[in-house]
């Protein structure tokens, strides 16, 4: 995500477009690519839904931050707000869901990476070992954060510029390859996917997040609560309408039953990836397949690592000096390598888990957070509607994610395979 400045006067002009495209950035990433592998058994429609209600909520959520973050200074930090409103214990079990999302993602976009050059690779003819790969890629991004906040964030810049372009290209190519009996899979009898669909929640949820940025966006337009309020409707619709078109694509191109190698094959991108141009015998869309999935990879996994750098800075108090820089690099970086050497393929496990961790911030402390806020200022400036009914309503969802996501690790709920 890039960098964003302060707000330079009240009636700044900073347009509504930039803010969208912020939070859009940060939330299409590598969730996006676990979606069709676990959604395969709740299949088209169920999927449509259960990511339609995640957008509802966590579009609200992330109103809800705005609506806590309304009463302070532009530029105070989800870590001010949750300590003020919600106290010393919340604040620490928001700091460690935090660290524990943006670790796990890390770790996610290594094990992608990995997976994403060795494929490249591939189509070249050069055998490359994803777990190299995917180290490889980790230290050049290390580099990168390094050396300075305004790399990562004009190297993002493009990425994202990228990562648009060939989505577009990508998915206008794929639009005209879906083939209706695949997407309504005729050809199973008696196909079940209403039992599937809640696995699928704690998926939805991650790749919706994005609440850290709320606090950016004030710092980036001041106190401007309506425009603030539609870089988020705007930035998380533009998100539900890629991911829609995503499940279309994909459930429209490769059967259902051909998903279930894919999740036994660790439901990699590589995996999916290859699936998919093998099945569609068109060399230009394979291409940009390729190039789309590194730059999303690429893209998000910038974003992220800065926002855990500097969080991991401030937490252990390294200077931003060379010397300080490199510390808090090598404490963000070198956790995630080692998991990844030893372990490359668990990305969609590490998605799942970065759902669990995300629903305590990005959804139960921001109601919290709006209650509070309500209670101590009375929210004078914005209030998110539907009164404690909202609130109720995102707590619910919140939970209900956390058991969904207990449940599944404990192979309670059915599987499709
Ligand atoms: N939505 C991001 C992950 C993310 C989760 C939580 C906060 C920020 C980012 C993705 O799909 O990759």
């Amino acid at each position: 995500m890039p960098a964003l400045e302060p707000a330079k006067n009240k009636l700044n002009a900073h347009s509504l477009f930039g803010g969208s495209m912020i939070i859009a950035g940060t939330i299409i990433g590598a969730g996006m690519f676990s979606l069709p592998v676990v959604m395969s058994g709740a299949w088209f429609f169920w999927s449509v839904t259960a990511l339609i209600v995640t957008w509802f909520c966590m579009l609200h959520s992330g109103l809800m931050i705005l609506e806590a973050n309304l009463n302070y200074s532009p530029g105070a930090s989800f870590d001010t707000i949750t300590k003020d409103l919600l106290g010393k214990s919340w604040n620490i079990i928001n700091g460690l869901s935090i660290a524990f999302v943006l670790y796990i993602l890390t770790y996610a976009y290594i094990s992608a990476s990995g997976s994403i050059i060795e494929h490249t690779l591939k189509e070249l003819s050069i055998t490359f070992p994803a777990r190299l790969g995917g180290f490889v890629f980790a230290l050049i991004v290390a580099f990168i954060v390094w050396l300075s906040t305004k790399a990562v964030s004009r190297l993002a810049a493009i990425f994202l510029g990228a990562k648009i372009l060939t989505f577009l290209l990508t998915f206008g190519g794929l639009f005209l390859h879906i083939k209706p009996q695949i997407l309504l899979n005729t050809t199973e009898a008696n196909p079940h996917y209403l039992p599937y669909v809640l696995m699928t929640l704690p998926f939805c949820l991650a790749s919706f997040g994005y609440h850290g940025n709320v606090p950016s966006l004030m710092k980036y337009y001041g106190k401007n609560p309506p425009k603030i309020k539609k870089c988020l409707l705007y930035g998380t619709l533009i998100a539900l309408a890629l991911y829609i078109i995503w499940m279309a694509v994909t459930m429209g191109n490769i059967p259902r039953p051909d998903f279930i190698e894919i999740a036994e094959k660790g439901g990699n991108i590589d995996v999916l990836v290859q699936t998919l141009s093998s099945l569609l015998n068109s060399p230009i869309i394979d291409l940009l397949l390729i190039i789309f999935s590194n730059f999303a990879v690429a893209c998000s996994f910038l974003g992220v690592t800065l926002g855990l750098f500097d969080y991991l800075a401030d937490l252990f108090k390294f200077d931003d000096s060379g010397k300080g820089r490199f510390k808090s690099a090598t404490v963000t970086f070198l956790p995630p390598i080692i998991a990844g050497l030893i372990y490359p393929n668990g990305f969609i496990y590490a998605i799942g888990f970065a759902g669990l961790a995300a629903t305590i911030w990005a959804v139960i402390v921001p109601a919290l957070l709006a209650r509070a806020s309500r209670q101590r200022f009375g929210s004078p400036l914005y209030r998110v509607w539907g009164g404690s009914t909202m609130i109720i309503l995102i707590l619910l969802f919140g939970v209900l994610n956390a058991v969904v996501h207990i449940f599944a690790s404990f192979n309670l709920l059915p599987i499709y395979q």
